[in-house]
């Protein structure tokens, strides 16, 4: 099941969205959450503006007249803003626009790599994540004892730029065992199950069907039918020097605690437990010897280390692993 509503190519498009931002008290905008941020082809001036009370409501609806004010126990006050994007394809101009971005992720209406993150970690401040929503981190003691003179035990999930995308988005059709391992900015397209150890960074997700049980680090794209399995890893781009950009094709199977850092075609296999790494060198099938990154993006390969030899061998695709169990899926 591929995903129809993600819009790979929208660099030209625009986007409106009317949301509620949490402002510490330096003014550090710690986020914005956009509950239905929309694309638009005429979007008007880039920027984001601050809504009064009858605007809020009008735009985001009844609640937001409570929601908007100074909560003093966090020491922050909650705004309703309008944030214009002009063109995906422009550099975020601030936080409340590279929020909507993470959103536009996370709502599937962008696809990952389909609008510009450029300088995005440098916008997004760093947040302690509680169970009474975003604080400010040098706030956070004084936060604690707040909530403990009433009576409260104040939960630190993640002090971390990304706050967890269910807090901000839950997209249908999808399953995710343990919200703490996806990153608002994912893009899981319905079928997805992610189970507990598996892992899904922003600007990266699947585009179908999938099943995640390994971690799909940012950047990286998964296609419909593909299996990712128990602690597998796809190789980043933003750290530790991988620079391959990693797509996952179609109905491919990247085996338990196995690792790729090349791009899979479709119809892949990758052996339980054998990462395959750019330089990894391959013996084909007629014994010619070749870097794994010439194989990059090739369909119907398996990769597995001989268990005789040790040699890594890439090998015309017979292991029928039999795709996906539907039942895992079918009633997301
Ligand atoms: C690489 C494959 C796909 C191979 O499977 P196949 O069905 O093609 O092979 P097979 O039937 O086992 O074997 C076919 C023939 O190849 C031989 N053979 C197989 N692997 C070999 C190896 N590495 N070296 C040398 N020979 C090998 C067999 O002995 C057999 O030989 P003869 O023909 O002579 O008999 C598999 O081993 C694998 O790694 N699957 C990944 C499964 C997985 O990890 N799924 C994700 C689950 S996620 C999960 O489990 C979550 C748990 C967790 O969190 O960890
Ligand atoms: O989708 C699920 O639920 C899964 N459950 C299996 C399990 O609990 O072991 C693993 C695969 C997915
Ligand atoms: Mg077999």
């Amino acid at each position: 099941m591929t995903d129809t509503n993600s819009q790979g190519s929208a660099r030209t498009t625009g986007a409106v969205a009317a949301g509620l931002a949490t402002v510490a008290g330096d003014g550090t905008v710690l986020d914005t959450w956009f509950p239905a941020p929309e694309l638009t082809s005429d979007p008007g001036p880039a920027g984001t503006t601050r809504l009064d009370r009858d605007e809020a409501v009008n735009r985001i609806g009844e609640g937001a007249a409570k929601a908007i004010g100074v909560d003093a126990r966090r020491g922050v006050e909650v705004v309703a803003v309008s944030t214009v994007i002009s063109s995906l394809d422009d550099k975020p101009l601030d936080a409340h626009d590279a929020y909507l971005r993470l959103h536009l992720l996370s709502h599937r209406l962008v696809r990952p790599h389909g609008q510009n993150l450029d300088g995005l970690f440098g916008l997004l401040a760093n947040v302690a994540w509680t169970s009474l929503g975003p604080v400010a981190v040098d706030d956070l003691e004084r936060v604690r004892l707040n909530a403990r003179a009433e009576g409260l035990h104040l939960q630190v999930t993640s002090v971390d730029k990304f706050p967890r995308m269910t807090d901000y988005v839950a997209p249908k059709g999808v399953r995710i065992a343990d919200a703490d391992r996806v990153r608002l900015g994912a893009h899981l397209a319905a079928g997805t199950t992610v189970m507990h150890e598996g892992f899904v960074n922003f600007n990266a997700g699947t585009l179908g069907t999938s099943m995640v049980e390994g971690r799909i680090s940012a950047g990286v794209v998964v296609g419909d039918g593909s299996d990712i399995g128990g602690g597998a890893s796809t190789m980043g781009t933003l750290s530790g020097g991988g620079n391959v950009r990693i797509v996952i094709g179609e109905r491919c199977l990247v085996g338990a605690e196995a690792g790729v850092g090349i791009a899979l075609g479709d119809e892949c296999v990758v052996e339980a437990g054998l990462y395959v790494t750019a330089g990894t060198r391959v013996t084909l099938p007629d014994g010619q010897v070749v870097k794994a990154r010439e194989l990059s993006g090739a369909s119907n390969i398996l990769f597995r280390r001989n268990s005789v030899t040790g040699t890594v061998e890439a090998r015309p695709n017979n292991a029928v692993w039999g795709g996906l169990n539907e039942v895992l899926h079918a009633h997301n």
